[in-house]
């Protein structure tokens, strides 16, 4: 559904995005995450067709980026939306309804929906007044006129308080469920891990990392083995009248077993626990800084 092939983009000699390739599959949700400054915002825009790339390309359903119709099959969620402060939730919607051409009838179902969906309230209000909690899902509901197949969303949740970010966090994955193409960027690896599929991780304009998340915990994570056995010890290192030992890999699990098994007890259990995406994403960065440095 979405394609990047080499997406570059240079503000005078300097790279802000340096060749990004990846593919998004119809219905599925695609993470960009990355530090401050990465390039997940240039990015996006690219794949929008909202910033003309200095080279490669963008596809959107099959469309070059640049194309209306792929505009017609595509929301945009900016980080900062330039809402138009003297306008109610109501002209607003209506305003962006027409520029899409979606008939007012249409428009006026598909804005009380999705703004009751959003649990709205004070529809009647100016934008100018309403709390940053509120705009942001006035331009969700914006990026929504048009019932668009793909959505890119620039850090949906940033700012917000974590209330507000739970409510979009979880209508983003009722969107991702209803079938919508998503990408996003976020900085809350969180979020991340619990809606996305697969996520690219960028730093310094480059993606550093992408895959599901099962392979970026394999590759980058740490997985800690943790094996419990019946083998008679003390007392001061039982756990829960089991004898618990963490090891950091699974030839350490079998010597542990065969240390048990010599000494008439047997291993009862075997648990492994996983670095959490948040410490995927730091070793990925400490490889990369490590990789620059060298
Ligand atoms: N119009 C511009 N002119 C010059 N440099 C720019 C311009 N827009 C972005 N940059 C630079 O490109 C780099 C990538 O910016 P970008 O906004 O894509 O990062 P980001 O990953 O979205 O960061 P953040 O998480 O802070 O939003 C930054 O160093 C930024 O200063």
């Amino acid at each position: 559904m979405i394609e990047a092939r080499d997406l570059r983009k240079e503000y005078g000699d300097f790279a802000a995005v340096e060749g990004s390739t990846f593919a998004v599959d119809a219905g599925e949700v695609f993470g960009i995450i990355g530090p401050n400054g990465a390039g997940k915002t240039t990015t996006l825009k690219m794949l929008a067709g909202l910033l003309e790339p200095t080279a490669g390309s963008a596809t959107v359903a099959g469309y070059d980026a640049e194309d209306t119709e792929m505009r017609k099959r595509l929301g945009f969620l900016p980080e900062e939306s330039p809402l138009y402060e003297e306008m109610t939730p109501l002209s607003y919607l209506r305003f962006f309804a027409d520029l899409y051409d979606v008939p007012r009838s249409v428009a006026d179902d598909r804005i009380d929906e999705t703004l009751s969906e959003l649990d709205l309230e004070h529809r009647t209000r100016q934008l100018g007044d309403m709390s940053k909690g509120m705009k942001r899902k006035v331009a969700i509901a914006r990026s929504l006129i048009n019932d668009p197949d793909v959505l890119i969303y620039d850090e949906p949740a940033s700012g917000l308080d974590p209330l507000t970010t739970n409510y979009i966090i979880q209508f983003t994955e009722r969107l991702a469920e209803e079938g919508k193409t998503i990408v996003f960027s976020a900085h809350n690896l969180f979020h991340v891990e619990s809606i996305c599929d697969r996520v690219a991780i960028m730093n310094e304009g480059e993606i550093v990392a992408k895959g599901d998340l099962d392979a970026l915990q394999r590759e980058y994570g740490d997985t800690e083995y943790h094996v419990y056995t019946t083998v008679e010890v003390p007392d001061s290192v039982r756990e829960n009248g089991q004898y618990r030992r963490v090891v950091e890999s699974m030839d350490a699990v079998e010597s542990v077993r065969e240390a048990a098994e010599a000494a008439g007890g047997e291993v009862a259990d075997i648990r492994t626990e996983e670095s959490s995406l948040e410490e995927v994403f730091l070793n990925v960065a400490e490889s990369g800084r490590r990789r620059s440095e060298a």
